[in-house]
């Protein structure tokens, strides 16, 4: 997951491959609920592991359930231990559910039914997030709510409940705000119905139908046949005893596949690929979210489907516009939202009231941000018109605003297709954890664009003068990857004697093949990974030094480095450490920094890191090398030492690594089309 401030998206061409999608938050929060109400264990597969599981987690564990492994460990199933339909007398908790619906409002219900004395608490939009509906149902049975903040939302405090008033007449509940409350009824409610059936009605209309859909299908896989009537009425029949499937498997996430349909749909193709794959869902889901293919198929994608896989290509290009009642799949709508901006015209999305109370006002923030890119846009109380820019100059540089929404963050990704090739910058990317931490990671692994429109910056300098803790700070704030070029002999060296061979002229072909086959990765902390193995400290030997300096000198191994370090030009970007990184190896690289500091202040540096450890220093020792080592950098024949000519020069001799590291990022930043006010 990125953590950065901000993640830019440089323009993006292509998109082919395959990508795996996390699971159903839906399911996977149904299912662990209905785990925890259970007698017995239930072992879920492909569990999702993200912002709101996680809370979910937190509170079974925190009502006694016992969860083994104690978090989701990808490929591993995970095993609920419930608590058999009833807590313990006296139970209490503070319960912190995020910002999560799907746990707030089914675990609310549950705990109001089960009693005990309980907080439920999330974050500050959660606050906002109305729940009275649900409270106002809870009550008519007698449980114990009280509002702890503002009636009608959370924070809430529940207590016993005393059912003794409660009589035959059916549960009311409003359905025109949330389908969660009447899912959390439905979740909760058999708890209640060993000896008589509950009967619940749906009062207005009921919106996100297919997420009822969701709740009756996983019901039934716990035993319980709940009877639907028309929409309109629930029945949960007499005798309802919740009991484990014993095993159970979540598929992948149908809303989290809306923004890969909409990338197989709006890019062209990867030369050599046939659209993008999507495993994990299919055409036979239990999601409503699935639909979201028919309403991509009508702006033209096409698309294939099997029992759990997808396969989406571009049709019709450009996009067609399309006008939709969309209160059937709200999530994955706003994936449409951004398609539209590909349209041949203007594009309608109705009936979407409800985005208004979800992780943000979902219709203002489209609105804003799909603005900013240079559509025009028309929003009502329960509609949002978009009107694409009228050609590719239309489009706007734009730095997304998320709002703490991850399908803010998702979908606006899907604007580095623009046809005028302008970056898109994703501000505080890591909202996506709420449901799919891994989103940027999965959408690189699909996408592609020519090298020279991944951003390279480039930080050369002599030894000592910092540029490797600057590159590794730049590359980590910006989520770029990281390129310590200084370190490739070093690794060929160990990786060629590892694999015993001698490191004479005659092996250099192999050795070059040999370095050109690892899996190099230079980590923000500085370490160095070969094939997932961190080497740091073994190519920081006398002998691995002398090696490196042997593998240097073959010109097979100097140009297969040059193919390696290229190839570390990968989505997103990069930050490059070295000496000849923007005078040979990226001579068009966008920035070029010099960093550099005198020679007794890079001495002196040295001298404390070495004392700092505990090792043998000597002041004039480290001068002389340093200047040693400089005259023979800026003068060998090969890749000397020297500022490029469009490079800016960083004095580090005073600063502290910090300053340098902000001085290099409001260069990049003055380099960015964004408007100012919205740099990090
Ligand atoms: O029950 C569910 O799992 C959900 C129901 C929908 O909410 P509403 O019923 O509030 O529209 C949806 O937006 C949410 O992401 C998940
Ligand atoms: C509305 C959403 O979440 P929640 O489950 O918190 O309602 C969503 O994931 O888009």
């Amino acid at each position: 997951m990125y953590r950065t401030a901000f993640l830019d998206l440089p323009a993006l061409a292509t998109a082919g491959g395959t990508v795996s999608l996390p699971g159903s938050k839906s399911i996977s929060n149904r299912v662990l609920l209905l785990a925890a109400l259970s007698q017995g264990t239930t072992t879920i597969q492909d569990l999702l592991d993200s912002d709101d599981t996680r809370v979910m987690l937190a509170g079974l564990k925190q009502l006694g359930c016992t969860i083994t492994p104690d978090a989701v460990t990808p490929g591993q199933p995970i095993a609920v231990t419930g608590i058999g339909g009833r807590l313990p007398a006296g139970t209490a908790a503070t319960l912190f559910l995020g910002n999560a619906g799907t746990a707030m409002r089914p675990l609310t219900a549950a705990l109001a039914v089960l009693g005990g004395n309980f907080e439920m608490t999330g974050v500050p939009r959660m606050y906002e997030r109305p729940i009275g509906d649900l409270v106002d149902a809870l009550r008519q049975l007698g449980c114990q709510i009280d509002y702890l903040k503002d009636a009608g939302f959370p924070p809430l405090k529940i207590g016993q409940p005393d059912f003794s008033a409660w009589s035959d007449a059916p549960i009311q509940v409003r359905g025109d705000v949330s389908s969660q409350f009447l899912t959390a009824l439905l979740m909760a409610l058999p708890l209640q119905a060993a000896d008589k059936a509950i009967t619940i009605e749906v009062v207005g209309e009921l919106i996100s139908k297919p997420y009822i859909h969701i709740t009756l299908e996983l019901l039934a896989r716990f035993g319980i046949q709940v009877h639907n009537e028309n929409w309109q009425r629930f029945v949960i029949p007499a005798g309802s005893r919740y009991q484990s499937p014993g095993a159970i498997h979540v598929e992948a996430d149908a809303s989290s596949a809306s923004y890969f349909i909409a990338l197989g749909a709006l890019a062209a193709a990867t030369p050599g690929q046939t659209g993008v794959r999507i495993l994990g869902v299919g055409k036979d889901s239990i999601q409503g979210d699935i639909r979201f293919v028919e309403a991509a198929q009508a702006m033209g994608a096409q698309v294939e489907s099997g029992p759990n896989w997808l396969q989406v290509g571009r049709g019709t290009w450009p996009l067609k516009a399309i006008d939709l009642d969309c209160n059937h799949i709200p999530d994955a709508a706003m994936t449409l939202g951004v398609m539209a901006l590909y349209a041949d015209g203007t594009t309608t999305l109705r009936n979407i009231a409800s985005w208004r109370v979800k992780e943000t006002d979902r219709i203002a923030a489209m609105a804003c941000e799909l603005r900013k890119l240079g559509a025009t846009v028309e929003e009502g109380a329960d509609y949002i018109r978009i009107t694409p820019p009228a050609s590719a100059t239309g489009w706007k540089a734009a730095s997304i605003h998320t709002y703490d929404d991850h399908r803010v963050a998702m979908c606006f990704a899907l604007a580095a297709f623009n046809p005028a090739g302008l970056p898109v910058r994703i501000e505080d990317p890591q909202c996506v954890g709420k449901t799919f931490p891994d989103f940027f990671e999965s959408l690189f692994a699909v996408c592609d664009t020519p090298a020279q429109q991944i951003p390279v910056i480039c930080i050369d300098g002599p030894s000592g003068s910092g540029k490797g803790t600057v590159a590794a700070q730049v590359a980590e704030r910006l989520g770029y990857r990281l390129l310590d070029s200084g370190a490739l002999y070093r690794i060929t060296g160990l990786v060629a004697t590892r694999a015993g061979m001698a490191l004479e002229a005659t092996n250099a072909e192999r050795i070059a093949a040999l370095i050109a086959a690892q899996q190099l990765e230079f980590t923000s902390d500085q370490r160095v990974l070969v094939n997932g193995e961190d080497v740091s400290l073994a190519i920081r030997t006398e002998e691995a030094g002398m090696n490196a300096s042997k593998v240097s000198a073959f010109p097979a191994v100097r140009s297969a480095l040059v193919g390696v370090q290229h190839a570390f030009r990968a989505l997103p970007g990069l930050v490059a450490d070295g000496r000849d990184m923007g005078t040979v190896i990226f001579p068009h690289a966008p920035l070029k920094v010099y960093l550099t500091a005198s020679v007794q202040c890079r001495a002196e540096r040295r001298y404390k890191q070495l004392i700092s450890k505990g090792l043998p220093a000597n002041m004039q020792a480290l001068f002389a090398d340093l200047e040693a080592r400089d005259a023979r950098d800026m003068h060998r024949a090969a890749a000397p030492l020297k500022p490029a000519e469009d490079a800016l020069q960083l004095d580090n001799s005073t600063g502290t690594a910090e300053e340098a590291v902000q001085q290099v990022m409001d260069w990049w930043a003055a380099r960015q089309p964004f408007a100012p006010a919205a740099q990090g």
